[in-house]
């Protein structure tokens, strides 16, 4: 079986198509999408609709963690809510934020030896040990081992991450693709302009397609 892990695709169902078609997409083939399903892109409830109907699994990003908080009333008080996410709560339907609330915040593959996460994975922590909010913010490990959702804070998470599991992961635009030994990032900043892209397993394989345009100013 192929499983075809997805980077950061916030509403831009149009290039998920492309990448799909790209990675020639066939009935028995795993999808993954590792999070950040929603927001900033066009149509958030058009991926979220594919990947309900097309039962592909994701990971939960800080985006869709935020998105999920206000539509169950739980965002914190006196905060304005972002036009990015605004268009969230208002084009999802009841079994888009079914599937939403469903999304685990880390997937296991122990036939791959590898995990998704959105963010990352704070090296030498047990897995289940790590905190939600690295899980869905971690960018970089301070040198004296601090982690930080700072992208200048320090080393990239990904290269201090030794292992045994290869973790594929997102987040981190600024950073784009990321090819460590035990690490790969996904997000190569589709909603800015930039690519929408899928590591395939097990042929190891990358594939991208470029955005129709920039979603997003930078
Ligand atoms: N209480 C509250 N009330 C209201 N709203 C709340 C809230 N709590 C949270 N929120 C909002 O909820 C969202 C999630 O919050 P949170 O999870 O707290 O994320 P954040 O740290 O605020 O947002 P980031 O901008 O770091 O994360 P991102 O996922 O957008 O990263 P990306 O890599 O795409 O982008 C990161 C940056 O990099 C820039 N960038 C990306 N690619 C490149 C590139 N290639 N070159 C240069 N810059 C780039 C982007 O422009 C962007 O500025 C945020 O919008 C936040 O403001």
């Amino acid at each position: 079986m192929r499983t075809l892990f997805i980077g950061d695709v916030h509403g831009c169902s149009a290039e998920l198509d492309a990448l799909l078609m790209a990675c020639d997409w066939r009935p028995g083939d795993r999808v993954v999408l590792v999070g950040d399903l929603v927001a900033k892109g066009p149509d958030s409830a058009g991926v979220v609709r594919r990947a309900r109907e097309h039962g592909f699994q994701a990971v939960k990003g800080n985006h869709d963690a935020h998105v999920l908080r206000w539509h169950g009333g739980h965002a914190a008080k006196g905060k304005k809510l972002k036009p990015e996410h605004r268009q969230v709560l208002d084009t999802l339907s009841a079994a888009d934020w079914a599937y939403m609330a469903t999304l685990p915040s880390y997937l296991h593959f122990p036939d791959l030896n590898a995990l998704a996460v959105h963010a990352g994975l704070v090296p030498g922590v047990p897995l289940t040990e790590q905190k939600e909010e690295f899980l869905f913010n971690l960018r970089s490990i301070a040198a004296d081992g601090t982690p930080s959702k700072r992208l200048e804070a320090g080393e990239p998470w990904g290269s201090l991450w030794k292992g045994p599991e290869l973790v594929i992961f997102g987040h981190d635009a600024m950073r784009g693709l990321q090819k460590h030994p035990f690490a790969v990032g996904l997000d190569s900043g589709c909603v800015y302009g930039g690519k929408l892209t899928a590591y395939v397993l097990p042929e190891g394989r990358f594939y991208s397609v470029p955005a129709a345009r920039a979603y997003m100013a930078l």
